[in-house]
């Protein structure tokens, strides 16, 4: 059992992250350049949580902040909880918009209290550390993305999740569509139903191995890889703005798909250039981030603390 904390803060960057891609339900997911930055270390007693950009004024600043949350559950995991901790969060992930926030959230809380115990590496590795996160998450689709970077294709077994990463093909330029409303992924799950047609889900496993291919090998194939049966069409009366604009996309020829829960709209190739999306969406275009969430020593920095999101392109 570690009894020790290391000396003064350390910091991660974690990435946004888009999953399901359409047939990868609770499977695959995508890294994306839009980041939060998390710092934090030890304070003598309770949690004090301070937010600037997304989120400000709305996430509690005490104990039920979601980081903190994870960094209680990793410390108890490292059998060694610090008396109190003072966390400093710099969000660029809009909430609840299927961008995986929550997912970025819970991955910061990990790898900060991995790196605050001493041996905390040895004690919980990268294994370890990915079946932690997708425990608290509920699903490792988003989280797998977030630590890993790049595409990867996650799954669960009775030990935990696992995760591998796949190249992607060059020609791939994610635009994410992000509306002002909301959507809680909760909400959304409760939207599916128990069972489905065996014809869907057998079309949606077949789009699934499709798109595999498709994003690693051959990027033409993107529209009909991208087709799915077993989350969008359920939640679309949750989210009748996406879903039309999703269908708008595919008509037009675009790979589009519900990002995550929704409401967020991913686009996996380019849109035409006059395509009629609409003022109530914020189209941007992101890199794949293909590092995935990155751990360092000390304080945020006056980079870290720009709010403007390092790689979006409007
Ligand atoms: N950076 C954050 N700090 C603290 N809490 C957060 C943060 N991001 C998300 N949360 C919590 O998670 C909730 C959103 O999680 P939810 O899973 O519904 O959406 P999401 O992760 O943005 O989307 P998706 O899972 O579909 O990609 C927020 O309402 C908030 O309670
Ligand atoms: N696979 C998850 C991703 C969102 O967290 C879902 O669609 O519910």
């Amino acid at each position: 059992m570690p009894t020790n904390f290391t000396a003064g803060p350390v910091r991660v960057r974690v990435p946004a992250t888009s999953a399901n891609l359409g047939p990868g339900f609770d499977a695959l997911g995508l890294a994306l350049g839009l980041y939060d930055d998390v710092a934090a270390e030890v304070a003598p007693g309770g949690a004090r949580v301070t937010v600037t950009g997304q989120g400000a004024s709305e996430l509690p600043d005490d104990d039920r902040h979601l980081v903190v949350r994870a960094m209680r559950a990793t410390f108890d995991a490292l059998g060694a909880q610090p008396p109190g901790l003072s966390v400093e969060c710099v969000n660029r992930i809009p909430q609840a918009r299927g961008l995986g926030s929550s997912s970025a959230a819970i991955v910061a809380g990990v790898l900060l209290a991995r790196a605050l115990v001493t041996d905390g590496g040895s004690l919980l590795d990268d294994e370890a550390v990915l079946r932690l996160a997708a425990e608290i998450e509920g699903h490792p689709d988003n989280v797998a993305p977030c630590l890993l970077g790049g595409f990867t294709l996650a799954w669960s077994e009775p030990s935990g999740a696992r995760a591998v990463t796949l190249p992607v093909a060059d020609g791939v330029r994610p635009t994410v569509l992000v509306p002002a409303e909301r959507g809680l992924t909760a909400t959304a799950r409760a939207a599916l139903p128990a069972t489905v047609p065996h014809g869907d889900a057998a079309l949606t496993a077949g789009r699934a191995a499709l798109l595999v291919h498709a994003l690693t090998a051959e990027p033409t194939l993107l529209l009909p890889a991208t087709v799915d049966r077993l989350h969008q069409d359920y939640r679309a009366p949750g989210m009748p703005g996406t879903s039309s604009l999703v269908n708008a996309l595919r008509e037009a020829g675009v790979a589009a798909v519900v990002s995550g829960a929704g409401p967020t709209v991913l686009a996996l190739s380019a849109l035409p250039e006059s395509f009629p999306v609409g003022t109530d969406w914020q189209i941007w275009q992101l890199p794949i981030d293909v590092s995935g969430a990155r751990v360092a020593r000390g304080r945020l920095g006056h980079a870290e603390r720009d709010p403007v999101a390092a790689g979006r392109k409007s």
